[in-house]
């Protein structure tokens, strides 16, 4: 008999496995709430437009060919991708101190960062926020890392449990590595003030704790690229050392590419150039090189002024939209008197909407109105269009009555 047959069956992912569910259900009122992934008011998911134009000029360029690319990736991507979070007038930039690698897409870069920093770093505990990202604990864990929570959130007031971060953070042992979500928090929707960042901040500079930053919606939670960086920034400019993992997988449509890039910033440009000649030895035996597709189409559009403005539109009209939904659905919640206070949901930012409904609920939701979303109450508002707000709040309604 087979060699594999101590092979046991794998169960779905939690997020991922909401959309095999979804697709496996021939209800034509079915609604996909699970994937972070955007989708129109017509339900369908998107291209940008300056995408396609991006693509169109790569492949009307004669003199393109398919040859290896560097195993940190395409240079003109990197240097554009430290400038997109950091800002274009980064002194870290300036004074060549930050390593960017092209890894694949968020959580290529996540694994690359937690592989270095298993190998390079003298501590290998990661603190990363309850909830999260559920895939986070496994990048960690498989990268060698020693994973621990710090308190986020508060189910109470569906909010920021601040003084439980404080006090997790502050007990970490000094260099301790902490996971930020830089914008966005997945699943929560919950992010600190400015106030809380900037005490957050030096808090963890106190117990010299390491950032890790998780920038996987930058610009797509209050629409402005800026904005969304604002707490990456805030870190670097105290001349602090980090890491930042980005994903354009959301805020340029280009989930499938798997285009993303890793960058730590280090005290001086020599520890840099270090830095990234170690990450590349984690890269080669890993992947070998990242793909040159995606990391092309976001360099030809981040490098032309009309390009990086028309894409800061339609970034701005996808979240836009979003918010469009999170007042919808608290409307419709509050017009059809539905139990309970919906009020997070228009405070909450970023993807998703962390209802607060439990696993009971949601697999009565799922069950009885055909609404698919992850079993810890999140649903990705992306996956709402006007026309199915109303299918929502009936299904809510009828959970919480
Ligand atoms: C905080 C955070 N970090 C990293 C990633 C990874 O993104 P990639 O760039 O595609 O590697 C996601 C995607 N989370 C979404 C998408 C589906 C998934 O991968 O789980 C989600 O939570 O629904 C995320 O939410």
């Amino acid at each position: 008999d087979s060699v594999f047959s101590n092979v046991v069956r794998a169960p779905e992912d939690p997020i991922l496995g909401v959309t095999v569910a979804y697709n496996n259900d021939p209800s034509p009122a079915k609604l996909n709430l699970g994937v972070g992934a955007y989708r129109t008011e017509e339900g369908k998911p998107l291209v940008l437009d300056v995408v396609r134009r991006a693509e169109q000029q790569l492949v009307n360029d004669p003199s393109r060919v398919k040859e290896y690319i560097p195993i940190a990736g395409l240079a003109d991507f990197n240097k554009l991708s430290a400038k997109l979070i950091l800002g274009a007038d980064s002194p870290a930039i300036q004074e060549s101190r930050v390593a960017t690698i092209q890894c694949l897409s968020g959580t290529g870069s996540l694994r690359v960062g937690a592989e270095f920093l298993k190998k390079h770093y003298h501590q290998s505990v990661i603190f990363i926020p309850k909830p999260t990202w559920g895939n986070h604990p496994k990048v960690f864990n498989l990268a060698g890392l020693s994973v621990e929570y710090y308190r986020y959130y508060d189910p109470a007031t569906r909010g920021l449990d601040f003084q439980g971060l404080l006090e997790d953070l502050g007990a970490a042992p000094s260099g301790a590595i902490v996971l930020l979500h830089a914008c966005a928090h997945n699943p929560t929707g919950v992010d600190p003030t400015s106030e809380q960042w900037e005490q957050i901040r030096q808090l963890m500079r106190s117990k010299s704790l390491l950032p890790f930053f998780d920038s996987a919606y930058q610009g797509f939670a209050s629409g402005s690229l800026d904005t969304d960086a604002h707490a990456v920034r805030i870190f670097v400019a105290d001349g602090g050392e980090c890491l930042i993992a980005q994903s354009y997988a959301k805020n340029m449509g280009l989930y499938g590419e798997r285009v993303g890039a890793l960058s730590i910033v280090c005290k001086s440009a020599d520890v840099a150039s270090k830095v990234e000649s170690q990450v590349k030895l984690v890269v080669r035996p890993m992947y070998s090189s990242p793909p040159i597709h995606g990391a092309s189409i976001v360099a030809t559009i981040l490098k032309s002024s009309d390009m990086y403005n028309d894409w800061t539109i339609e970034l701005k009209g996808m979240a836009d939209r979003i918010i469009n939904m999170r007042q919808q659905l608290f409307e419709a919640l509050q017009a059809k008197g539905t139990p309970g206070d919906w009020s997070h949901i228009i405070k909450q930012i970023g993807m998703f909407t962390f209802t607060g409904l439990n696993k009971e609920q949601v697999a009565f939701m799922t069950k009885e109105y055909h609404i698919y979303m992850t079993s810890d109450g999140r649903i990705s508002m992306a996956g709402l269009s006007s026309k199915t707000v109303p299918h929502l709040v009936e299904a809510i309604h009828a959970a919480v009555t």
